[in-house]
């Protein structure tokens, strides 16, 4: 009967929970009741954790869904770190270290591009004097390579294994990565500036993973010591950075690349200007560096970002959906498609005068514009709104300033002059009015110029963009 029901458990029973041990309890019984109850206990601070941790983020306001979608090397992971550089400083710093291995593959990729090149073209060349440099013929006319870069070449051997160990370490297996530059120009292989410097690893955190756990064997600064294989490969690279920097600043290399067409500055993950400084061994990528860096989104990625600026609390948490842009990838896309409050597309500038890397017979330019009608013109994503990122401008700028004409690939553009404003005002038109043609309804699209690179520039456009959100959108849904 409840009402007689006289409880053992008065609070004195209840706040000595658990119940005292039998008064017959053996030292080895003991023994095992402490260690069950260490370990009931790591569980219970477990679970408490995860609800605290649940707690706080359903105190958290929501930010918008944004999906990031374009063509493979638009720049979609590029803005991606961008937000996070700007909602999370401190998130990004703390993960700058683990970008040094992707950097130092992209600089060691580009070196052995020039290797690879130099040996090729060495191999076949024609001397005409045997002086203190020799003249090779190349398409394009004859240049000097001075007999001192012959040495480098042998020097600067040992970048190939460490290409392969920065591979290795990256995506698990040698190879894995997208067009080793080894390759790139060795045979008849035509030279592919779309791979030339690139690391393709699967999608998410697992290289990420992979490079976290091998940090922790290998230590954060210069240490003679380490002798991981990360640490190896930065003492190889210090020993080889003085080389590399010659190599590069070579003018009979420079020519040599010149008379070939290949362009290694406007190439994804191009760090040969920096080389001094990368190669140094205690050497910490600046945010800079990280937004150059280039990895190849393989397969969709979520990404969740609390803005660091608010209270902790009442953050707001913004998740952007980063995507593969190249065409085997597309298809991946759909699923986003009615989970999304904004899509941010982007269309590389730079583009007009290359072709797509899974495509040779596809202008990229023309890929873009036809990615960009697709997506305009889509029933599901009709209510959403959309902002496009005119991007690359610096590599466009640099592209006209050398002399490339845009309109010898894009013939409508005529009797303007080849400068960038007018090329960027050309391709903005041109874009808004795809839009405004193929929109199933209308809806007011947010057109910028960018240079993803330029951190200061895209946070600025950043800001403007969230301030929209939070107030046309965000407001609208009562998410605010
Ligand atoms: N110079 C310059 N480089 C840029 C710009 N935007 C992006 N990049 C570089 O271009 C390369 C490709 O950018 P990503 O952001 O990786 O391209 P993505 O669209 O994510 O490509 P996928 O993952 O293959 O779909 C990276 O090395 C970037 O640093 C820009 O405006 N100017
Ligand atoms: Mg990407």
């Amino acid at each position: 009967m409840p009402g007689t029901f006289k409880s053992s458990s008065s609070s004195s029973t209840q706040s000595s929970w658990p119940p005292p041990p039998p008064a017959n309890e053996t030292p080895e019984q003991r023994k095992v009741r402490l260690e069950e109850e260490a370990l009931a206990k790591k569980r219970s601070d477990q679970i408490d954790k995860e609800l605290n941790a649940e707690k706080e983020s359903k105190k958290r306001k929501l930010g918008a869904k944004i999906l990031l979608l374009g063509q493979a090397e638009s720049g979609k992971s590029t803005v991606l770190k961008n937000f996070q550089l700007l909602f999370a400083p401190k998130a990004f710093q703390s993960e700058a270290e683990i970008w040094r291995p992707v950097i130092h593959l992209n600089l060691v990729r580009s070196v052995n591009f020039i290797l690879s090149f130099l040996t090729s073209r060495l191999a076949g060349m024609r001397e005409s004097s045997l002086g203190q440099s020799s003249t090779t013929v190349l398409e394009g006319g004859p240049v000097q390579i001075n007999p001192e870069i012959r040495k480098l070449v042998l020097r600067l051997a040992p970048l190939r294994q460490v290409e392969e160990t920065l591979n290795r370490a990256l995506a698990g297996s040698p190879g894995m990565g997208a067009g080793a530059a080894s390759n790139a120009t060795t045979g008849n292989q035509r030279y592919n500036p779309a791979r030339a410097t690139e690391v393709s690893v699967p999608s998410g955190y697992g290289w990420k993973n992979a490079i976290s756990g091998r940090r922790s064997q290998e230590s954060s600064s210069s240490n003679t010591s380490d002798t991981s294989e990360l640490g190896q490969t930065r003492r190889v690279l210090a020993a080889c950075g003085d080389d590399i920097v010659k190599l590069w600043s070579d003018r009979g290399v420079q020519q040599a690349l010149k008379s070939a067409e290949i362009a290694l500055e406007e190439q994804p993950g191009f760090f040969l200007d920096e080389a001094s400084r990368i190669t140094e061994e205690d050497y910490v990528p600046l945010p800079e560096d990280v937004l150059k860096a280039r990895v190849t989104t393989v397969g969709p990625e979520a990404h969740v970002i609390v803005d660091e600026k608010e209270l902790d609390s009442n953050a707001r948490e913004w998740t952007i959906y980063d995507v593969g842009g190249s065409r085997s990838q597309r298809a991946a896309w759909a699923q986003f498609f009615d989970d999304v409050n904004i899509i941010i597309f982007l269309a590389p500038m730079s583009g007009f005068n290359q072709v797509l890397a899974e495509d040779e017979s596809v202008n990229r330019l023309t890929d873009s514009l036809r990615l960009w009608q697709t997506i305009c013109s889509n029933k599901i994503l009709a209510n959403l709104e959309f902002v496009i990122f005119l991007n690359k401008l610096d590599i466009l700028a640099a592209k006209l300033k050398s002399g490339i004409q845009f309109s010898q690939f894009v013939t409508s553009f005529v009797d303007k002059p080849n400068e960038t404003k007018p090329v960027a005002k050309y391709l903005l038109d041109v874009f808004v009015s795809l839009h405004q043609q193929h929109s199933p309804r209308k809806r007011k699209l947010h057109p910028h110029l960018t240079c993803a690179v330029d951190t200061k520039a895209t946070s600025s456009v950043i800001t403007r963009i969230r301030d929209m959100i939070l107030v046309k959108f965000l407001s609208q849904t009562s998410v605010l």
